[in-house]
Order: C-alpha cells, then structure tokens, then sequence
C-alpha cells in the first residue's frame, strides 16, 4: 500500500504524528508537506495527494487540516475521491466498509494525536464489504458525469 499525505499550517503536528504511524506500520507514503509552519492555504495541498490517488498513482491519501473540513470539502470535488472527515473510531471503521473511502481527513484542532492514530490505523485496515455499497457507490460516481 502507497499512501500520499498532506496538511496545512493548522495540521503540521499531527501530519508528523500520522507519518511517524506509518512508520511504524511499515506502510510506504509520500509526504507533499508543506515543509515550513507558514501559513498556507489547504486547497494548495490537498491538490497533489487527491490528483496521486485519482490517477492511481497512489492507494490511499490522508489529509490534515485544523479542522479536516476544509481540505475535505477541497479533496471531493476531485473526481473519483471519496473523502470522508473522521474524529471517531466508529466512523473510521464505517466509511472503509461502506463507502470505501480512498481519502481519509482528520482535524488536529479537533481531536489529539493517540485518537487520530488510532483512526488513522482502522481506517487503513479495515477492508471494503462491497455487496449493496458497490451500488450506492457507483450512483456517487455517476454524480461526477
Ligand atoms: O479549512 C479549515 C477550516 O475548515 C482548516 O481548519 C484550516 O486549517 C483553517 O481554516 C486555518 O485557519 P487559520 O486561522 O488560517 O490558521
């Protein structure tokens, strides 16, 4: 598995935090930053990870922002990204069931870093069930037409 990982300025922290997890996981990834606690704007970063895994280049992005609202609303307008915004472990199991979500959007302004590793890890774990949900998630790709 191939992961792309990105932030802004408010996700800096928890971005090393989820980078150190893989890791630790042995899971490869790219880090498109940014490289400096300056301020920027999330858009600007959320662009490389979602454009890696739309093309296949990579499986699976993570993104982090203050609040992973804005880089989530950023992530799915990019098509053939299912980002879904996680702050429990509830949801994190949920959307890789259910709506195989290829983008995972945390907050760090929102919860602390031994939650978002915890979600960060069930949410690459945790397997697709395809069935019904294959359906549904076919319908959200023809929303993209
Ligand atoms: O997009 C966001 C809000 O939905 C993110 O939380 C940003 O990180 C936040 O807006 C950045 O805010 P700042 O005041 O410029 O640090």
């Amino acid at each position: 598995m191939r992961i792309a990982i990105s932030s802004d300025h408010g996700g800096n922290n928890l971005r090393r935090e989820i980078m150190q997890l893989l890791e630790e996981l042995n899971i490869s990834y790219e880090d498109f930053g940014p490289q400096s606690d300056d301020s920027v704007d999330y858009p600007d970063y959320a662009k490389p990870v979602t454009e890696g895994v739309a093309s296949g280049e990579f499986d699976k992005g993570i993104l982090i922002c203050g609040t992973g609202i804005g880089m989530s609303i950023a992530a799915n307008k990019i098509k053939g990204i299912r980002c879904a915004l996680v702050h429990d472990l509830f949801s994190a199991k949920a959307t890789r069931c259910h709506n195989d979500s290829n983008v995972l959007a945390m907050g760090e302004r929102v919860i602390g870093p031994g939650l978002a590793r915890e979600i960060a890890q069930t949410w690459l774990e945790t397997n697709f069930e395809g069935g019904r949900h294959t359906r549904r998630i076919e319908k959200i790709t023809e929303l993209e037409k």
